[in-house]
């Protein structure tokens, strides 16, 4: 098969994402920004960033580096299999779980990840056929404390199932971490990845790659499509899908700086979810970067002036891209994380930024330490209640005598700076609330502005950095909700839902000292909490 084949790389723009490209796109070739990008050149985003950069951008030979794990995976997934070990259970959270769940998706083969520390979440999946279960737990920094917990709560499930966990338990960490040390005391199956890529751009590292060849994933097939990509992306030339992709993102003028990522018949399902967390904490930072917002299949209104449509698209899709400024991309899975990997780079680049940190990631979890010292009851008290749903806001004081839910919501809508966003944060089961998630829409027809909807805590590891590091123009609802049953987390003090609640109070503080305006609906009951919002969302927004 040829390389173009295998990678199938297209990228077609038209309005000012076009523009973009036109502009900016010789620029970088003549900088030679594709050449020196895969030579791994630091230099690249300014001396500033070069610390950074200088250990971060191995994720350009992960074609080749990454080969010899495919037969380790192979050999311990005939290993676990032959025991009727076949579910796979992925602990991590942000990069080190985003990329599994796109691989198995596009697959077609069955993962549960395991990305929350929601109580009724982490017992759903304790409960779910630990007898033929495998958990890897995915960290790159060995000490994420969600991952910490999950692993913790998974070891005892084995021990009290009479289930050896070193049997059981595969670790997928950088070498020398924490987590690392720990499991190899405790005889477990650990994995290095390469220390010298980033979360998010470690699609095709052990840590993309682990838990998807477990699962039964064809991960040569993925390494084979990014090999494909390599002189494709490589190369100083106006044809260059990574360039024109990256002009297209960071180069128009004035910078639409919201990225509306729109499922049009890609192959590779959930990619925008992937692409969410790559884009916002790449780009997030220095009050100035590109707020992702996934939207699903189509758009729910007409294009915003500060908009960048991308439609993620089938490879054979041979359709025109329409609109003012709209971009559409296509390529196998493989070949996609790389582009886009690439393309963030060079967004980077252009929007001067370092696209390989995450500043303001750190503020939210200190703040969350910080309440959890603090122990649970130290949570303010409700600026009032209103059936099963506690009131309270965090940031400047907006409510205006509001004394209902969907007074309280009116009184934040009208927070709305004329360039901003919403970002609706529910730190619920992901899974038996899913359908919440389409609260999303209502609110973006009735402001007529980006809405962003992410289960908490996932969204701290992906938009999280935006929403403190970016332009100040978000507004914030937070969700929160009593768990049916809290759960305990063995070996500390907190449980999993006083864990949660302090990572739901820490994220509202550090927003509102950023100057951020914060509504927190704490729902009592959860049925009736989940109704009577829904219910006062329709209100406001005339659905
Ligand atoms: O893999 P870990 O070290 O556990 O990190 C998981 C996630 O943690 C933080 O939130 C970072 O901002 C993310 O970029 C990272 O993916």
């Amino acid at each position: 098969m040829s390389e173009e084949s295998q990678a199938e790389l297209t990228v077609s723009a038209v309005g000012s994402a076009a523009d973009a490209i036109a502009t900016n796109v010789p620029g970088l070739v003549s900088d030679k920004f594709a050449s020196k990008l895969f030579a791994q050149d630091p230099t690249l985003w300014g001396p500033a960033a070069e610390d950074e950069s200088s250990k971060r951008l191995s994720w350009v030979g992960l074609a080749s580096s990454s080969r010899p794990l495919l037969d380790e995976i192979a050999s311990l997934r005939s290993k676990l299999t032959d025991k009727g070990v076949d579910h796979v259970v992925l602990c991590g959270m942000g990069g080190s779980s985003l990329a599994p769940e796109v691989i198995c998706a596009t697959a077609g083969v069955p993962i549960t990840v395991l990305d929350s520390s929601q109580p009724d979440m982490v017992r759903a999946a304790l409960d779910d056929r630990l007898e033929q279960t495998v958990v890897v737990v995915s960290s790159k920094s060995g000490s994420t404390v969600e991952t910490d917990s999950q692993r913790r709560a998974y070891e005892a499930a084995f021990k009290d199932a009479g289930i050896d966990p070193a049997e059981r338990i595969v670790v997928v960490t950088d070498p020398g971490s924490p987590l690392d040390k720990e499991s190899r005391g405790a005889g477990y199956t650990v994995i290095n990845a390469d220390p010298a890529v980033g979360g998010r751009y470690s699609a095709l590292t052990a840590f993309g790659l682990v838990p998807s060849g477990l699962a039964g994933a064809d991960v040569g097939q993925l390494l084979d499509e990014a090999a494909a990509a390599t002189p494709i992306l490589a190369a100083d030339d106006e044809g260059n899908p990574g360039l024109q992709l990256g002009a297209a993102l960071g180069g128009t003028k004035p910078l639409r700086d919201k990225v509306v990522l729109i499922d049009a018949g890609t192959k590779a399902v959930g990619f925008g979810d992937w692409a969410e967390q790559l884009i916002a904490e790449s780009t997030g930072k220095d009050g100035k970067g590109l707020l992702p917002v996934v939207v699903g299949d189509s758009p729910t209104g007409d294009q915003l002036d500060d908009e960048l449509w991308v439609r993620l698209v089938a490879t054979d899709d041979d359709s025109q891209p329409q609109g003012i400024a709209t971009v559409d991309v296509g390529g196998t899975l493989g070949a996609a994380f790389l582009l886009w990997e690439a393309a963030v780079a060079a967004a980077g680049r252009l929007i001067g930024i370092n696209p390989f940190d995450q500043p303001d990631v750190e503020s939210a979890k200190a703040a969350a330490r910080e309440l959890l010292g603090k122990g649970t009851g130290s949570a303010d008290a409700p600026a009032f209640t209103d059936g099963a749903v506690e009131v309270r806001t965090a940031g400047p004081d907006f409510l205006d005598g509001a004394s209902t839910v969907p007074e309280a919501l009116k009184a934040l809508l009208a927070q709305l700076p004329a360039s901003g966003y919403l970002a609706v944060m529910a730190y619920v089961d992901r899974i038996a609330d899913q359908s919440l998630a389409d609260v999303r829409i209502p609110l973006a027809r009735k402001l007529n502005r980006p809405v962003t909807f992410g289960f908490g805590p996932r969204f701290l590891h992906s938009t999280g950095q935006y929403h403190k590091g970016g332009p100040a123009d978000g507004i914030y609802l937070q969700i929160t909700t009593a768990p049916a049953e809290d759960l305990s987390i063995p070996g500390r003090e907190f449980t999993f839902g006083d864990f949660i609640a302090s990572q739901a109070g820490g994220d509202a503080k550090v927003l509102a000292d950023h100057g951020r305006p914060v509504l927190r609906l704490h729902l009592t009951d959860h049925d009736a909490g989940i109704a009577q919002l829904q219910q006062a969302i329709a209100e406001v927004t005339g659905s």
